[in-house]
């Protein structure tokens, strides 16, 4: 797990490492320049291209700096650097590295305004203007120098962080930022590169480690958390020997209509490949024939018409509702006698999670520790809307808490709110995934854990993971545009025991 720091606790950090490893602020920063160096040239390695590196004159600045050193040294022949002197203030390290800089041959231009600067002719920028220093939005000579950097359509990769914007917080849309090919970014995502509310600004990141102290970043307690598969492997246990359908629970899938059959079947056999021991689905009586023909392992209670099916409440070990499942009578109906007799925790999705935004009543029977799973338009039809992830993060972490129950919110880094105002961010999945139907997959997976006796939290984190990864796995680098939800289903088996060895 990477506990994933505002820009504040980065700086306490940097200064923490600096003290205790210990190691020179100057020497940081040079292993920060190396990091960036070695990100940099497995993507742009061709020599042959000019770079120049637009600095400030703080630190990230004077990573510029020593990054226009050591790219030279790496075989770049082309490479200057512009140094904005829009104010009198230089850190120490960023004088350290302009003496340095100054012994070689590479050209150094200064300015002190926008007005100075001819076109650009690189291929590639730099962007060492500004990092984690921001403390107010861009204005004047500044905010015109990153339009005219966004005006010259160049390749832009940026140190650590885009000038102008901000790790954390609301992000204004209308902020004037560097936009960003690639952002190279220090020891840990910024919590706003997780975020849809980002897409403007940077294409595509890596973080590169620097070796900032884990046990100081580790009990900074921060609410936001990255998931790592090391934390899947510690969750996942193997499948014993002496072991039985009965070792691994019964899920019931309460899902589908005749017209959305697919969901049911999707949820329902994601949740037989995830490994639950027995699968019943609770389905229309039109749907029998698909079900039984589309895999034999899953059984059936059926539902006809107005009249509620029987549901013996012993029998389950957790439930996964509402893909498909429709939002007439029948279906609020069944999902009121779920939630008023059913105690263990369940899974909501779809449907079941437009029936919770609209019947408020029934927020008060859901069992204590459930699932909800919504994407963001039903995250708003339950919570109200939102003008921005950011306060969604906020609300998904107080009604997590409120409510006692986990939020998945689902999205490129699915964000998991836990009771105990945790939000974990997931670091699996890929746009080859983004079609219909993926989301049941989802929740059949997390009901399987469940039915496993994975804890609401192991469930949700190992779900979400591995559902990403099952998709990650059959379209990464380049294998699929597109990934099927039953292809995600049936490769769960292979992710999850790849991550057992
Ligand atoms: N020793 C360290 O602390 C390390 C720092 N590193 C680099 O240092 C960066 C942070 O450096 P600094 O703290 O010097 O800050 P920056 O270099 O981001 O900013 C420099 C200064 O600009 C001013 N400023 C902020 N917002 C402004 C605005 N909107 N308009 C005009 N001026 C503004 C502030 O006075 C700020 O301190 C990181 O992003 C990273 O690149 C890395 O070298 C790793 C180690
Ligand atoms: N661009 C994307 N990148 C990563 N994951 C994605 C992307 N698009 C969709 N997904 C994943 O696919 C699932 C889609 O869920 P949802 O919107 O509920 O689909 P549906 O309702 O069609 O089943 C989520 O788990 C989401 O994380
Ligand atoms: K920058």
């Amino acid at each position: 797990m990477q506990p994933l720091l505002n820009a504040q606790q980065i700086h306490d950090a940097d200064t923490y490492t600096i003290a205790h490893e210990p190691i020179s602020s100057v020497d940081l920063m040079e292993r920060a320049a190396k990091a960036f160096e070695q990100a940099f040239t497995a993507r742009y390695g061709d020599t042959e291209k000019s770079i120049a590196i637009y600095c400030g004159t703080g630190n990230n600045g004077g990573d510029g700096l020593a990054i226009a050193r050591l790219l030279t040294d790496y075989g770049f022949e082309k490479v200057d650097v512009k140094i904005a002197r829009f104010a009198n203030k230089f850190s120490d390290d960023f004088k350290s590295n302009l003496q340095r800089l100054s012994q070689t041959r590479i050209p150094i231009t200064n300015f002190t305004s926008v007005a100075e600067l001819k076109t650009e002719p690189a291929d590639i920028i730099i962007d060492a203007l500004l990092g984690n220093g921001l403390n107010k939005p861009l204005a004047g000579e500044y905010a015109q120098l990153v339009q005219q950097i966004n005006n010259w359509h160049k390749t832009v990769v940026v140190v650590d962080v885009p000038t102008g914007f901000y790790s954390e917080g609301e992000i204004n849309p209308d902020a004037i930022v560097i936009k960003a090919d690639l952002a190279i970014t220090f020891q840990q995502p910024k919590i706003n590169f997780l975020l849809p509310d980002s897409k403007h600004a940077i294409k595509n990141w890596v973080a590169v480690d620097i070796g900032i102290d884990r046990n100081f970043t580790q009990q900074l307690n921060s609410p936001y958390q990255y998931l790592e598969e090391s934390d899947i492997k510690k969750i996942l246990r193997p499948r014993e020997r002496f072991s039985n359908k009965g070792t691994y629970g019964h899920a019931l899938i309460v899902a589908g209509q005749p017209e959305t059959m697919g969901a049911a079947l999707l949820c329902s056999s994601a949740c037989v490949q995830a490994g639950a021991g027995l699968v019943t689905a609770c389905i229309p009586q039109s749907g029998l024939v698909a079900l039984n023909s589309y895999m034999p392992e899953i059984m059936a209670i059926v539902r006809e018409g107005d009249l509620q099916p029987t549901i013996d409440w012993t029998k389950f070990s957790t439930m996964g509702i509402g893909p498909g499942l429709g939002k007439d009578d029948n279906a609020l109906a069944l999902l009121t006698d779920i939630l008023t007799n059913y105690t263990k925790p369940v899974v909501i999705d779809a449907d079941a999670l437009n029936l919770l935004a609209t019947h408020k009543q029934l927020w008060a029977c859901l069992p204590k520790g459930s699932v909800l799973t919504p994407h963001m338009k039903e995250f708003d039809r339950l919570f109200g809307e939102h003008k921005n992830w950011w306060q969604r993060l906020q609300t998904a972490m107080q009604k997590a808490k409120e409510l006692q129950i986990h939020i998945v919110l689902k999205n490129d880094y699915t964000i998991i709110a836990s009771p105990d105002e945790k939000l974990y961010f997931n670091s699996t999945s890929n746009a080859a995934m983004a079609s219909g139907g993926m989301g049941d997959v989802l929740t059949g997976i997390i009901t399987a854990l469940l039915a496993q006796k994975y804890s609401p939290l192991e469930a949700c984190l190992a779900g979400v993971y591995l559902h990403g990864k099952a998709g990650d796995d059959l379209a990464l680098p380049g294998k699929l545009w597109v990934v099927l939800p039953d292809k995600v289903a049936a490769q769960v088996p292979v992710s999850m025991a790849a991550l057992m060895v």
